[in-house]
């Protein structure tokens, strides 16, 4: 019996023929909700599903009585419910460090972009006012030697310490569930409480996944505790901040600046001011956006679901003890 998936994100023609060999292939280029009736319909037969950025509802498994993987396209796994999957014996893959080092690129670009306030004098010479040298009024911030507060200190959040402490000679600080002994010898960083992080780093950013701990890690006592030169890039999810405490604090001077990826409700709200504040650098989630990274992440997601629909084991895998659970 040829098993079937339902594929929910666009994917280019070689992933998707390859797909197509091995499976019957309902596919859905763009998918704004679970509620479409033919997705509901193409999700009662299917074994596998493959695609991104869709929140799968517990109650959404009921309709799905033949699934036995989901190969998401990314690395974050959020939108999933990892423990209701595994109750279920369905295998959750993600796509773990083909997009770490881009993830980092877009991440240091935040912080360099909001330092130097590149955007906003971007606009400057596009909107024809450099009309003179220009002055201390526009002058940024150093990079080079100045402390990198990392909150989250896994694949992600060393790439940039990595670009930070090798490249520009930053002193390093982490804050991590783990400590990180390999790390430390090779960067010089240094963990410690995230109240001393806050209040030592010139530049705050955050890496750490979202779950039910890490909600609204970051919020009003924090931004409060941050140096009033600081600069804070979030490149992992939007609701580990408490947006409406990043809006105020950048708005009362709290912290300098922000460089922003992720928002808590993507794409961002009209109403949101984030955008529109001249100490913010607001990016539309691009951190893994480039042709090769996001090819490989196809790429990787493609070969999971084949994997895991073969019965044999994927190449990532977030819950281990479904895979367990089966042999
Ligand atoms: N903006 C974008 O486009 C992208 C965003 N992301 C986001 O980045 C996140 C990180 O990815 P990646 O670096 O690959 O993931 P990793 O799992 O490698 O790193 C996450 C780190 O966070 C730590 N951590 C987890 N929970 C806590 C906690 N409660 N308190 C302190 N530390 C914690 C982990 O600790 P330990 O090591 O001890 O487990 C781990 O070191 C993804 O989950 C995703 O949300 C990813 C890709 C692109
Ligand atoms: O946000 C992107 C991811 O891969 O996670």
């Amino acid at each position: 019996m040829t098993k079937r998936i339902v594929a929910f994100s666009r994917l280019k023609s070689p992933h998707l023929e390859q797909l197509r060999q091995e499976f019957h292939v309902d596919y859905f280029e763009r998918l704004d909700s679970t509620d479409a009736p033919d997705f509901r319909a193409a999700l009662a037969h299917a074994h596998g599903l493959i695609g991104s950025s869709l929140k799968i509802a517990p109650e959404l498994l009921d309709e799905a009585p033949h699934l036995e993987a989901i190969a998401t396209i990314s690395v974050g796994y959020d939108n999933y419910p990892v423990d209701e999957l595994t109750r279920r014996d369905i295998l959750l893959c993600n796509t773990p460090d083909v997009l770490t080092e881009t993830t980092a690129d877009t991440g240091f670009l935040l912080l360099m972009a909001a330092a130097r306030r590149a955007v906003e004098l971007a606009e400057f010479v596009k909107r024809g006012d450099w009309q003179a040298s220009i002055g201390e009024a526009h002058f940024g911030s150093d990079v080079h030697g100045k402390t990198l507060g990392m909150i989250g200190f896994g694949r992600i959040g060393a790439a940039i310490a990595r670009r930070g402490a090798l490249g520009f000679g930053m002193p390093v600080l982490y804050s991590n569930a783990s400590p990180k002994p390999a790390l430390e010898e090779e960067l010089g960083a240094r963990r410690c409480e995230m109240d001393e992080l806050l209040a030592q780093a010139d530049f705050v950013c955050v890496t750490v996944p979202l779950s039910t701990e890490t909600e609204h890690l970051i919020g009003a006592r924090e931004f409060k505790r941050m140096k009033p030169s600081a600069i804070f890039v979030n490149i992992a999810r939007g609701k580990v901040v408490d947006e409406s405490a990043l809006i105020a604090a950048l708005e009362m001077g709290e912290i300098h600046a922000a460089g922003l990826d992720v928002f808590e409700q993507e794409p961002l709200s009209p109403e949101s001011p984030l955008p529109y504040m001249t100490n913010v650098v607001a990016l539309p989630h691009i951190g893994s956006a480039t042709h090769e990274t996001r090819d490989a992440m196809a790429q990787r997601a493609v070969d999971n679901i084949i994997l895991a629909l073969e019965g044999k084991r994927p190449i990532s895998l977030v819950n281990e003890e479904a895979w367990k659970q089966r042999q």
